[in-house]
């Protein structure tokens, strides 16, 4: 049975994810249609980052299905991928921008390596993008001469520039001061809207991205602990839920990292070297 709706760009079914045998979530169902916005929230360590690598196909399921523009990941060979990554945009953490690159050709340089346009096309889309994040005055700057917050925009400028059908932002506010980042999240949302495109916000910043999310997945412990509108979140009564929404140090939400064999292996043999 085909349990992919027309208007689904991306769907995870009994997911479990991890690395080598350890198991980091499990059991995810999570859904992102077109148009839509979805926030990944959790704790520091829960694997937001890694449900991303999964999205984007950097690393396969232990269990359960991941499909993406209706195609199942695990049987798509390397070209397929490589056109279904070109549909998608990524934000990361990190900018990842080009030091060696100016404003204006970080941004460009997405259409140059993936598309035909001709330099005067390029010129008015990478100028329309900068608009967008308000940067379109500092296209002639070079990195050394923008600030953190401007780097991060003109990442994002990157990351839309070739109208995505999905895109994938990677903590989008961190390090923005709160105009800018009431201005990334606006664009955020904008971009879904004029783009149709469905955008996934891997966030800590339950403020500002529940003002402009449709539906808010919530991972810890393992798992999927919540998946809701904002406003059933906000209305949970889930402990791990409300501590988190509250950002209260006390409750269930675990700040330590697990103890793991790995870690007790790596003890003893530095604690025997110690004698
Ligand atoms: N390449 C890797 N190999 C092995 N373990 C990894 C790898 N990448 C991440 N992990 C582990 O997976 C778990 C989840 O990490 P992940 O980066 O997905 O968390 P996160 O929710 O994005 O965290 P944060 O909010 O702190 O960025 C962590 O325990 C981490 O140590």
């Amino acid at each position: 049975m085909n349990t992919i709706s027309s208007d689904t760009i991306l769907q995870l079914e009994d997911v479990s994810l991890g690395y080598g045998d350890r198991v980091i979530l499990s059991d995810l169902n999570i859904r992102v249609r077109k148009g839509e916005v979805v926030a990944l929230i959790g704790g520091s360590g829960s694997g937001k980052t890694t449900l991303l690598r999964a999205a984007t196909g950097q690393i396969p399921p232990m269990r359960g299905k991941i499909t993406l523009y209706g195609q199942d990941m695990a049987t798509v060979n390397e070209n397929t991928l490589r056109d279904l990554r070109q549909r998608m945009g990524v934000l990361f953490q990190q900018g990842a921008l080009f030091t060696d690159l100016g404003v204006f050709d970080n941004v460009a340089f997405p259409l140059r390596e993936l598309t035909h346009d001709s330099e005067s096309v390029i010129f008015d889309k990478v100028l329309s993008k900068l608009d967008a994040v308000g940067l379109r005055s500092a296209a002639h700057l070079k990195l050394s001469e923008i600030s953190g917050g401007m780097a991060r925009r003109v990442a994002l400028a990157r990351a839309i520039v070739l109208e995505p059908e999905l895109i994938l932002y990677d903590e989008p506010f961190a390090g923005l001061d709160p105009i800018s980042l009431g201005m990334t999240a606006q664009l955020i949302r904008e971009t879904a809207d004029r783009l149709h495109c469905g955008s996934v916000l891997i966030t800590h910043d339950i403020e500002e991205s529940f003002n402009i999310v449709d539906y808010v997945y919530m991972v810890g412990q393992g798992k999927l602990l919540m998946a809701g509108t904002p406003d059933e979140l906000r209305a949970s009564d889930n402990p791990y839920v409300q501590q988190f929404l509250h950002g209260s140090p006390q409750g269930p939400v675990v700040f330590e990292y697990p103890d793991t064999p790995h870690f007790q292996q790596w003890y003893q043999h530095r604690k025997e070297h110690l004698k």
